[in-house]
């Protein structure tokens, strides 16, 4: 099958700082891909190549074969900074970005969503009356309301407490289940990507390029304690340069 994303000879520096030194990755269509990395390798330059948000100095990206100059709704975003409007309901903000022609169906969508990410019963909440993993919840519906083909995910959960975090994990999984997204995930939480992805993706540090590519075929849900995981979080540790004594 022909690839979702394909990133070839992915270059990308400021000024005299080289930070992406030729990037060579095919994602396939309903992939979900997870991206680790040293600190300040560039995986978030690497996410805005992929979103449109930078260009690159040379090499492409190209999304079903048509390189990507600019962001596109077909590729949505979820950072960990949050982009959840405060002055709109879990609704509105669900609405944002849908058609607009048809009210009806549009509140259809956002209340199904909301549903879907466990937020049935605060449609008409505001932001500053939901938790932190509520918030996270909003962001990811809203993402998901507009059908992007490609999730792009730059640490979505890390701002929040372990708990959440595990129930967003099985909550993203779960729509997952039901609808066929590629999701891209960059994450420092080696256990995380394990938890989730299809594939686990090494950077080496700055300049950045492909380390190592680490497949994961066991079906969910996963145990991440099972040995054949284990094995596999401490090659990723020892390939980022982190190993137990
Ligand atoms: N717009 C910019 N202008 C100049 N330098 C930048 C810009 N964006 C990123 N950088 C530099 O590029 C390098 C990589 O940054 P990036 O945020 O992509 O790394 P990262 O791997 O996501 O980091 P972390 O894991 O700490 O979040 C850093 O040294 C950063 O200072």
């Amino acid at each position: 099958m022909d690839a979702k994303i394909a990133i070839k000879g992915l270059r990308k520096g400021f000024r005299a700082l080289q930070v992406i030194d030729g990037i060579d990755l095919e994602v396939a269509p309903g992939e979900f891909v997870a991206i680790v990395g040293p600190s300040g390798c560039g995986k978030s330059t690497l996410m805005k190549l992929l979103a449109g948000f930078e260009r690159p100095d040379s090499g492409a990206v190209a999304i079903d074969g048509v390189p990507v100059t600019r962001p596109s709704p077909n590729a949505i975003v979820i950072s960990q900074h949050g982009s959840v409007f405060p002055w709109l309901t879990v609704r509105e903000n669900l609405m944002f970005g849908l058609p607009g022609k048809d009210r009806a169906a549009d509140v259809a969508t956002a209340d199904h969503y909301a549903e879907m990410v466990g937020l049935k019963g605060f449609e008409k909440a505001y932001p500053h009356e939901l938790s932190g993993g509520m918030l996270k919840r909003v962001e990811i519906a809203r993402a998901l309301a507009v059908k992007p083909d490609i999730v792009l995910m730059d640490e979505p959960f890390s701002a929040l407490d372990a708990l959440t975090a595990l129930r967003m994990r099985n909550e993203l999984l779960r729509v997952l289940r039901e609808e066929n997204h590629t999701v891209l995930l960059i994450t420092h939480d080696v256990e995380e990507a394990i938890y989730l992805a299809d594939r686990i993706v090494v950077l080496s540090s700055r300049p950045t390029r492909v380390a190592t590519v680490f497949p994961i075929t066991q079906p969910h849900p996963r145990k991440v304690s099972q040995p054949a995981l284990q094995e596999i979080k401490d090659a990723i540790l020892a390939q980022l340069g982190l190993s137990y004594a």
